[in-house]
């Protein structure tokens, strides 16, 4: 069976999503997959020491599953993931986005501050791109106790100092099993 190609997209202002977009990355190498983590920056364009590099179109192009995240923003996605994804009509019109994995992790400060509709926000892209979305549903026990069947999310209170704990890591591991389980399905 070829290798599954992972491609994780995320913007991080504070760290929360580049912590989780990292354990995104070391559980999809568990697994055997070749992975691809990117950031799209934070508010420059220089990628500072340690930060994955920035994404491109052909990151997308040539992935399996792709994974994007973004914290909450007024309960969207953050602008600068948006660009990118808006830099990316040549290859939508081309088909080139089409038939891959999708699934979305997000982020913020309150438990209802928009952690759904940021994901939903996200998928309206995905759909448009006749990307085959594979949300966690409640597929697995854990999706009980981390409570989010529409992706990842954590919250990191009212401070923003809530570090990522077992709970959302349990349920990251979980996104990369079904995501490239069910890619593997669809490439058999
Ligand atoms: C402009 C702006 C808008 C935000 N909007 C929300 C929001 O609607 N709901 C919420 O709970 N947190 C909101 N937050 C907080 C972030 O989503 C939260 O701190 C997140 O965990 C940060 O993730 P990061 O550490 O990856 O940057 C906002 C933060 C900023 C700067």
């Amino acid at each position: 069976m070829p290798t599954t190609k992972v491609t994780i997209v995320y913007y991080s202002q504070t760290g929360t999503v580049a912590t989780m977009a990292a354990r995104l990355a070391q559980s999809a190498e568990a697994q055997g997959a070749e992975v691809r983590l990117r950031s799209v920056g934070r508010d420059n364009d220089e990628v500072a020491e340690g930060e994955p590099a920035r994404p491109t179109a052909d990151d997308i192009v040539w992935a399996d599953v792709v994974l994007l995240g973004s914290p909450t923003r007024y309960g969207n996605i953050a602008g600068r993931l948006k660009v990118f994804l808006d830099g990316l009509g040549a290859q939508w019109a081309t088909g080139q986005l089409a038939d891959k994995v999708y699934a979305g992790f997000t982020s913020s400060q309150t438990l209802h501050g928009g952690q759904e509709t940021t994901l939903l926000a996200l998928y309206n892209t995905v759909i448009h791109f006749g990307g085959i979305l594979v949300t966690p549903g409640y597929t697995d026990g854990s999706k009980f106790v981390d409570g989010n069947p529409y992706g990842v999310s954590h919250v990191t209170g009212a401070a923003n100092d809530i570090p990522v704990g077992d709970v959302t890591n349990t349920a990251l591991d979980h996104l990369v099993t079904r995501t490239i389980s069910i890619s593997r399905r669809l490439n058999a």
